[in-house]
Order: structure tokens, then sequence, then C-alpha cells
């Protein structure tokens, strides 16, 4: 005996042509916009013939796809070929068992669920020639419209013949006589070009695709290799025509484009010549040998920058990239190129996704600075108030016609230690206490102290970060609520205001201070009084969210005094300078980031008309034009260094408005699923 061979009969059943074209049709039906696909198999043809026989069974079933191939219409039993590709499988599993070459992987062809789906459709086929079905007629839908004229027409009609006039109507069954109608006149369009007759010897290793422009683009990129001159596809975008075909893949050399000889050609050459076709582009191409597996996990990223392809000249195809905002989440449904991934912007109803540059890429862009915003490197130790800074305040506040007052005019303020009428302080309004960390008009040039945790700086530096569907379990602590914004938006007077709807669900986190505590005060009410010491040893093992100095004092948010609020089942709401953001982003807070944005600087002005705002060393003052112009602008230097984190952003326009919106992302913030850094749900050494 020489070697093994598989010496049955299933050996000498050999594909001799299989041919798919695919026809992509783009027809819009009336009524949904969507589109139709219809997938036209043309021919499949199995012969058999070869070396070697054995007696029995096999022959038999050799003899009968013969018999078939040579008169298709003969009967081969009630489960036609499938029965024969049935009884072939077993015999071939006797091989496998039997230890015979090759016999494993033909079993495993044989028994490959798309061979079985070909040769139903064959069937199909076969039993559609033997019964010639005929339509009763051409016009259903004609005759349906007549009907529902007769129908109208009728004096008094009856049930019935509503019902039938109700269900003519229906969109679904006029769109299935629709389609009844355009299989009976065989109107099929456009009509594909004949195969060649002609097949060259070497055609099993090329393959013929001919796909039905519509009017979206082919959703595939070209290359050149410039040695040879050979045009490769470069890659197949996710969701594009290319890609639903299922028959161009990355790494296929096209030979041919609508009979055009390709080689040597330039890839914008190429485009031309497919751009010029009209209805259908035939491709001739040597499909990749061996097509990569793509074994691609589901990847959610918020994005930490701004994108635009057409101001990219590096992308490979600007018309396929896919331009994105900070802030905005982005699924990566391919990410096999190192450079450049494949991406949806969420929330879509796209199915063809984009390019984007890959975390690297774009990282390396963002250092280029060419069409980025300036990046602004976080600083993670922000410097003592200096004194020009101080000088600076007393600059601006020279020009307040107010009268200087005391802390302890401040202080005894009512407005900043109102309790209600349940005897429940709301904390955290006190002047002092907000002049200490007050916004300085300037995100470089923060006047209070923020912590940093260790994730800080990846998650600045990093231009994607990944994050997760998250959903509040119901006995998870409801979700930090930090509120952000310009000084004098309105963020504290959005923030009281929901505090007092009810102080039993929301409310602020206690403050500490080094301040002596006044005759009528408690500590742990309106503030935790803590000797400097003390004060210094929490700043020193990062405690605090933010602190800062007045007149003095140090005052401060610490970390436990918003646990403690979140562990009482309340909703904490507090008020952070953008700085701080980092440090509620984590996963033990799991803060909801809300900007309070200003409307258009005429807005303000009517809005604020009858309003007060809080100054460094005077008492309140009407809003003046210069403040309209601070806050404005320290609006856009917030936006544009922080927009990637805000969850939510609020116009504070009419102000009862902004309050019922403030409610409802509260709301929602802790009933509905949000977007969340990964890092919170799977906790990592960073977080
Ligand atoms: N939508 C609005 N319409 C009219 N007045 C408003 C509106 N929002 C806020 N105000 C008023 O504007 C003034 C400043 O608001 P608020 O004190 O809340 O500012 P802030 O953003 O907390 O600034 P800061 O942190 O510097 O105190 C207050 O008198 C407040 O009542």
């Amino acid at each position: 005996m020489g070697q093994k061979t598989l010496n049955s009969s299933c050996m000498l059943l050999k594909a001799e042509r299989v041919k798919k074209i695919w026809q992509l049709r783009g027809n819009q039906p009336a009524g949904d916009g969507g589109q139709r696909q219809v997938i036209v198999i043309s021919l499949v043809k199995l012969s058999a013939g070869g070396r070697g026989q054995r007696s029995g069974g096999p022959v038999t079933m050799r003899q009968a796809v013969e018999a078939q191939v040579l008169n298709p219409h003969c009967e081969l039993g009630e489960h036609g070929l499938r029965q024969i590709l049935t009884d072939v499988i077993e015999e071939v599993r006797q091989s496998v068992n039997q230890d015979i070459d090759g016999a494993e992987i033909l079993h495993s062809l044989l028994n490959a669920s798309w061979l079985q789906s070909l040769l139903k459709v064959y069937e199909c086929l076969q039993r559609y020639l033997r019964d010639s079905p005929a339509p009763a007629l051409d016009y259903a839908s004609g005759l349906s419209f007549q009907l529902l004229i007769d129908i109208r027409a009728l004096p008094g009609c009856s049930a019935e013949a509503k019902e039938l006039y109700r269900l003519l109507r229906q969109p679904h069954l006029q769109a299935l006589l629709s389609a009844h109608d355009t299989v009976a006149q065989k109107d099929y369009e456009p009509v594909l070009p004949p195969m060649p007759d002609e097949v060259p010897e070497d055609e099993e290793a090329t393959r013929i695709i001919c796909l039905v422009k519509n009017k979206q683009p082919l959703g595939a990129t070209i290359k050149r290799n410039d040695n040879t001159g050979e045009i490769f596809v470069a890659r197949v975008i996710h969701g594009g025509l290319a890609d639903r075909s299922g028959l161009l893949h990355a790494g296929d050399r096209i030979i041919e484009v609508n009979g055009f000889p390709v080689d040597g050609m330039e890839p914008e050459q190429v485009i031309q010549v497919q751009a010029r076709s009209q209805g259908t582009i035939m491709f001739k191409v040597i499909p990749i040998t061996e097509r990569p597996v793509h074994n691609q996990t589901m990847l959610y990223v918020r994005s930490m920058a701004d994108y635009s392809p057409q101001q990219d000249p590096t992308i490979p195809c600007a018309d396929a990239g896919m331009s994105f905002k900070k802030g905005d989440v982005l699924e990566i449904v391919d990410q096999t190129d190192a450079q450049w991934w494949q991406a949806k912007k969420l929330p879509s109803t796209m199915a063809c996704a984009g390019l984007i540059p890959s975390a690297s890429l774009l990282k390396r862009k963002q250092k280029e600075f060419w069409w980025s915003q300036p990046y602004l490197p976080h600083a993670c130790v922000q410097t003592l108030s200096t004194v020009e800074e101080e000088e600076d305040m007393m600059a601006i506040d020279d020009r307040c016609e107010g009268v200087e007052a005391d802390e302890e005019a401040f202080e005894s303020d009512e407005d900043d230690f109102s309790s209600n009428s349940e005897g429940i302080y709301l904390v955290g309004f006190r002047r002092s206490m907000r002049l200490c960390r007050r916004r300085s008009h300037s995100t470089t040039q923060p006047s209070c102290h923020t912590r940093c945790p260790s994730s800080c700086n990846s998650a600045f530096n990093s231009p994607y970060e990944e994050v997760v569907r998250y959903q509040r379990h119901p006995q998870d602590p409801q979700r930090l609520i930090a509120l952000i914004g310009p000084s004098g938006v309105g963020v504290n007077e959005l923030r009281r205001r929901l505090i007092e709807m009810n102080p039993n669900i929301y409310q602020g986190p206690i403050p500490h201070t080094t301040r002596a505590p006044k005759g009528y005060e408690e500590s742990g009410r309106e503030y935790y009084f803590t000797s400097r010491e003390i004060f210094d040893n929490m700043v020193y093992n990062n405690c605090f969210l933010e602190y800062g100095e007045y007149k003095g004092n140090l005052y401060g948010t610490s970390i436990d005094a918003v646990k403690e609020v979140l562990n009482s089942e309340k909703i904490c709401v507090i008020d952070i300078e953008p700085n701080a953001i980092q440090a509620v982003r984590t996963h033990d807070l799991r803060a909801y980031i809300i900007y309070v944005k200003p409307p258009p600087v005429e807005n303000l002005k009517e809005t604020r008309q009858d309003s007060y705002i809080t100054t460094n060393y005077y008492v309140n003052r009407p809003f003046k034009d210069e403040d309209f112009q601070e806050i404005e602008e320290s609006a856009r230097k917030i936006e544009s260094h922080f927009a990637q984190f805000f969850d939510h952003v609020i116009v504070n326009d009419d102000l009862q408005d902004s309050c019922v919106q403030l409610l409802t992302a509260v709301r929602k913030a802790q009933d509905e699923p949000q977007w969340v850094p990964a890092s919170w749900i799977r906790p990592t050494s960073e977080s």
C-alpha cells in the first residue's frame, strides 16, 4: 500500500465552476426610505469526474451526480442533491475515522452551512424550472386599486367590504403586490452583463465581482505597490457597500475595473475609472489567500479632542474620514490598522463607519498642534495665589462702586446660612467659602487648589477615553452631581434652588474651615471646624477635592464629606472648579458633570437686570458690561479645555427653565443609562 489517499468517489466531486454574482440593488421602496438588497446567485454548477471508483453506493452517487449535470431536469429523489451530499458526508465521515489524508478537511467543507444553503437554492431553482409557475396576472396592484375605487363607490357597503378596503390600503400589502408585479413582469433592473463564455484555465484564482452602484460610496480604499505597480484593496469600510457584499477584502489584488486593466495605474486613476461607471461596477480581483482573522472586541470611547478629516492631509481618503468633537462617544468597529481605525459616532443610524486616527496616531497629531485646539497641559499642583494675582483682583475690584464690607458682615448675610423650616442647613453657600475658591476668570490661574488623582494625567493625555454604558443599580449610591460654569453664570443659584426644592433628597457636602466658630455655629453643621494642623494634614493626604484661603483662613471640600452625603442615600450636589473635574470623575464618586453655560450676551444683559454679582472684597453689586464679557470669555476657556467631560449642558437663560432642566438632568443621571469611564466599572491600577 502506498501513501493513504482518499479512495472515495466523493473526491471526484469537484466544484468545476462556482460563480456568484451579487447584485446589490439600491432601490427606495416608497414610504420607508430603506434599501432593498437582492442577491442573485446566477450559476451554480457542480459536476463530477476524476480518477478511481469504488463499488456500491458511491458509484451510484457519482452516476446520479453525472446524470444531474447532463440533465438538470432529471429527478434526484425527494431531497435531490442534498440527499446525495448527506450520503457523501456519511462516507467521508467513515474515511475520517480511518484517518485518511484530507478526509477531515473535505468533511468540514462538505458540512459547511453555505454549501447546504447553496444546494437548497439550487433545488428551489430546479423545482421552479420543473413547475414553471406563471403569474395569474401581471398587474395585481392595478386590480387592488380598481377594487378600492369600486368599494368606495358602493352606496352602503358591508362590514366585509369595509375590512377588505382597509386591508388593501395597508402599505405592507400594497408593497407585496408591487413586488409581485415586478416579478411577474420580469422587470429586473439593471441587467447584468453576460458571463464570459471562455474562462481561462487560471480562472479559479480570480473572482469577478459585480456591484450595482447606488448613492452610497463603494466603501473601500485602494493602494498601489510602488515596486510592482499592482493595485490592492487597502481597507474595506465597515458597513459600506463593498463590506456588505462580502466579496471584497483588504489585501485582494484588483486586476481590472469595468474591463480596464489597472496594473501600473495611479490609485487616483483607478478611482476615476470606477467613478465613470454607470449602474454597475465590475471588479476582477485575485482574492487574498490568507485573510487575517478578526476577533475584534467591541470598544467604545469618548473623544478628548476635536478631529476633522478634511483638514488632515495624512488621511488615506478624506471622504472616508469621520469628523468628531470633544466629548463625542465613538464605537470603534475596526482596529486592524494600527494607524487608522474605523468608527461610528453614537447615537448613529449610519450603517457605514468612518476612518479616524488610532489612539497613538491622534496623540502624535495632538503633539503637532497643527489642527487641534492648543493643548493645555493639566497642572496637577496649582500654585498659591501670588501677590500679582491679588493685585489683579484688586484691580478688578477698583472698578467697583460698592462699599467694602468685612467678613463678619458677609457671614451674617442671611442668604448665606439659611436653614429651612425643618431646620435643615443649606451648607456650602457661605460667601467666604465661595470667595476662597472663587474662579479667577482664567483657567490657567485658578485661585484654589484641586486634588489630582493618579489617573488625572493619563485621562488628559489620552485622546480617547474608554467608556461603557452604565445604569446605576437601585442599591448603588446616587451619582454625585457636579456643577461647573464661569463665575457669575448662576451655578450657586441653581444649586441652591435644587437643594431648597427638597433638602431631604439633595444636599451639599459640609465644608471644612480653620476659621474659629461663631457663637451660634456648630461643628458638622455649617462647617467642620478644624485646626490648621489638621487641615494641612488633610491637604497632605489628598483629602480635599478643592481648597483655598480667604482672609487668612483655609476652606475646603473633602472627599469624605461628599461620601457622607452619598452614603446617606441623598444626592450630593456640589459646585466645583473645572480643574477639580478629574478628582470627581472616579470609581467612588461617579460624578455626573453639568456645565452651566451663559446664554448670548444680549440675553445675559436682559435676564440679569435685577441680579447682583458676588465680588471679592466688596458687597454684591449689579452686573456691569465688563462682567458679562468676563463670563463669556471664561466660558469660552472652560469649554475649550473641559468640554469633553460634560455629561450635560444647561444654558442658563431663563432661571425657571434652567431649574427644570437641572432637575430633569439630575433624574436622568440617576435613573437612565449613561456612558461612563470604563475604569469605574473595571477598576484599573490607575483609577
Ligand atoms: N438665569 C438667571 N437669570 C437672572 N439672574 C440669575 C440667573 N442665574 C443666576 N442669576 C443671578 O446671578 C447672580 C450670580 O449668580 P450665582 O451667585 O449663582 O453665580 P455663580 O455662578 O455661583 O458665581 P460665583 O461662583 O462667582 O458665586 C445671582 O444674583 C443670581 O441670582
